[in-house]
């Protein structure tokens, strides 16, 4: 077994897509990033690449790379999940934390649980999400950006 988290920031801006957990939001602000920006994705591919060992995210698709210029960060967790089936590994469940003040995510909880299930190749009961404000405080309760935090168990593809 092995253990991983991951925690990932991008900035509000205008005229951007909200990208959080491979899904759609509609909403005034969207995130900036050099791919997609999709914070929740970002954060769990941090987390599984801590779990086998092999760095983070900027190691494998650097930011100055132009092959990921508005990259969809769902191939991208497709791609690290890849890395972790290679080494022996499968999900044994994920637990996700979301830092916004708004837009409100609890509409979108259950499409991303499916989502991400779908890239991990898991069953929604292993996908967990949630989300809370940080009470105003700080760059997420200044409505500035987003943030997203994730532990990981991975388990020997042998014991699953
Ligand atoms: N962006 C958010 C933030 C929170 N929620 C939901 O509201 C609940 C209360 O949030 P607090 O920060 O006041 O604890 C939280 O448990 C979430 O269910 C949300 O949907 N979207
Ligand atoms: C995903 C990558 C690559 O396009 O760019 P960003 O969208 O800026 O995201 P970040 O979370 O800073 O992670 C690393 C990157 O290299």
């Amino acid at each position: 077994m092995r253990i991983g988290q991951g925690f990932d920031v991008h900035t509000f801006a205008k005229g951007e897509s909200l990208i959080v957990g491979g899904v759609n939001i509609p909403y005034e602000w969207g995130l900036k990033g050099h791919s997609d920006a999709d914070v929740l994705l970002h954060a769990i591919a941090d987390a599984c690449l801590g779990a086998i060992a092999e760095g983070d995210i900027g190691h494998h698709f650097p930011d100055t790379d132009p092959t990921f210029s508005g990259a969809d960060s769902a191939g991208l967790l497709k791609d690290v999940y890849a890395l972790v089936e290679g080494k022996g590994y499968t999900l044994g469940n994920l637990d996700c934390t979301i830092v916004a003040e708004k837009p409100k995510m609890a509409p979108y909880i259950s499409p991303m649980r499916e989502k991400i299930a779908e890239l991990l190749q898991a069953e929604i009961s292993q996908v967990n999400v949630k989300a809370t404000t940080s009470e105003k405080m700080g760059f997420t309760g200044r409505k500035e950006g987003m943030a997203a935090m994730v532990t990981v168990l991975l388990q020997n593809k042998s014991c699953s």
